[in-house]
């Protein structure tokens, strides 16, 4: 079996980093180099102080202190680190296109066949490539058709190897991953290149927990899977409405029928919407395939997961205005968490930002308090928004250091993001400091109902009436 001994991944982003972190500290004989066309992104993982790495994860920094500069590297050098691996990782941002066909639905390829080209252009000896990031299903024939018609005549065998970490858990999904999946073709040389890439996953992971499948099933599972997920959380979402309406509680409602082995407990925890670069995305992507392949029927259902998505981010929100007597013009809103969820400093598609949106429209004054989110961070996810110019942004919403100064003289607090020290306040404290009456809208389930209540908060749930 061919022996790995280079291994290059282009895109230090959430998964590349990572991933790549992660193998070269349980593979130590391998070289692992991580490269970017984004010089602060890999400057930031080059950071002397390990706090300043890009990405927040819990284990991460300790994991990057081990391995970088003994067998993990990170470079802006892209045509090096291609021409000295064996293996290249393609792990680059596959976003919703935002433009021309498939306007808002397809995922946006550019950034993959940019890669495809740059491999072409310089392997000089046969590479095994690895598509790490999301694709639609069949993007490997594209690949395939880049490198075989431009590349210097080398051979390449391309694999799909889709991630399935998820933010915040990174570190532990990827040392304990439920499963790796490799896809690739159904060749000699095929089975070869899947069985390098098993050897390397091998490392830390049982055998049995590496599946080999053909790239076209690899490619779609991974869409599938995300889209199972993300139709579980608006499943329950849709359930936590009707509970608002009949004195039910999804929690117990939750607890109920995930005791059913066949349905199970995981995922199953109603908020304001899930948030995320990818369930989104993801699920626009295998409508639009459906879609493409005639499938209406097929496409309207996935679709509804998005549809019930938006209705909960929406009716997060409106509950909010109709609740503060019907208008929030000039009310301070204090904002507990941005991140999509939290354990990460990511806001991509974070419910958080529409919900502000919804209540900037209505002319409310927000202050945010994200522990890991920077300023700089939440008024780019606005002004992407494009809704109002940058100025009234900056104008209606401050960001906050201290949570005690976002509570202070607050109308109302919304819990956007499930950051475990909301739990550890003193909400007391935060009762005595906001204008009176103190309405807290929890869109994560985070706090008790009947404490906050005997503190003399008007204290909404999400999910319970
Ligand atoms: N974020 C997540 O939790 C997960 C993401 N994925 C998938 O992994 C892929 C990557 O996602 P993230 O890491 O979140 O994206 P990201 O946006 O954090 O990172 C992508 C990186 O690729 C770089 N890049 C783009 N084009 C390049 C090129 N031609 N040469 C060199 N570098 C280039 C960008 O500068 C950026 O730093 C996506 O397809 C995503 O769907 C899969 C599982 C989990
Ligand atoms: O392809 C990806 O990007 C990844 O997408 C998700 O991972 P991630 O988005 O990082 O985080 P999740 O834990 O799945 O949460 C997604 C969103 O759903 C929300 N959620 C999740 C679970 C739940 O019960 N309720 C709920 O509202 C979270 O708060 C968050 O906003 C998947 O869980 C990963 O397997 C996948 O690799």
């Amino acid at each position: 079996m061919k022996k790995i001994n280079k291994i290059c991944c282009i895109g230090a982003g959430y998964v590349g980093g990572p991933t790549m972190s992660v193998i070269a500290q349980q593979c130590p004989e391998i070289k692992v180099t991580v490269v970017d066309i984004n010089k602060e992104r890999i400057a930031l993982w080059n950071s002397e102080d390990l706090d300043k790495l890009p990405v927040y994860e819990p284990g991460l920094k300790e994991i990057v202190g081990e391995a970088r500069d003994r067998n993990l590297f990170f470079s802006t050098e892209v045509d090096q680190a291609i021409d000295e691996s064996e293996m290249i990782f393609i792990s680059v941002n596959t976003p919703t296109k935002t433009y021309g066909k498939g306007k808002g639905q397809a995922a946006d390829l550019k950034f993959i066949e940019l890669c495809a080209r740059d491999i072409a252009r310089v392997a000089k000896t046969d590479k095994i490539v690895v598509e790490k990031s999301t694709l639609p299903v069949r993007t490997a024939e594209a690949i395939k058709s880049i490198l075989e018609n431009t590349g210097n005549g080398v051979n390449f065998e391309i694999l799909s190897n889709p991630e399935f970490l998820a933010e915040g858990t990174a570190i532990d999904d990827l040392l304990n991953a439920d499963r790796v999946l490799i896809g690739g073709a159904e060749t000699e040389a095929g089975q070869e290149a899947k069985d390098a890439l098993s050897s390397v996953y091998e490392h830390w992971l049982p055998k049995e927990r590496i599946l080999q499948t053909n790239v076209w099933s690899s490619e779609l599972s991974k869409l599938v899977a995300n889209a199972f997920l993300a139709q579980r959380v608006s499943s329950i979402n849709s359930i936590s409405a009707l509970c608002e309406k009949t004195d039910a509680n999804v929690a117990e409602v939750s607890r109920a029928i995930g005791f059913d082995s066949r349905i199970g407990p995981k995922f199953l925890n109603a908020s304001v919407g899930f948030g995320g670069s990818c369930f989104q995305k993801d699920i626009l992507n295998l409508v639009y395939i459906s879609r493409s392949f005639g499938l209406e029927e097929v496409a309207d259902y996935w679709e509804q997961v998005i549809i019930m998505n938006d209705y909960q981010k929406r009716r997060f929100a409106e509950n909010i205005i109709s609740t503060l007597y019907n208008t929030v013009s000039g009310k301070k809103i204090a904002f507990y968490g941005w991140a999509f969820k939290k354990d990460t400093n990511d806001t991509r598609e974070s419910a958080a930002i529409y919900v502000a949106d919804a209540l900037l429209d209505e002319q409310a004054e927000i202050v945010v308090y994200d522990p890991k989110v920077t300023e700089e961070t939440i008024y780019a996810d606005l002004d992407y928004l494009k809704t109002r110019d940058p100025q009234e942004n900056r104008r209606l919403l401050k960001v906050v250091t201290d949570p005690m100064e976002a509570a202070k003289e607050a109308h109302a607090i919304a819990i956007l993001t499930e950051w475990d020290e909301f739990k550890e306040y003193d909400w007391q404290k935060v009762y005595e400091a906001m204008l009176k009456p103190a309405f807290v809208f929890d869109g994560r389930r985070l706090l008790d109902s009947d404490k906050m209540n005997e503190l003399g908060f008007k204290y909404y749930k999400i999910g319970q009436s």
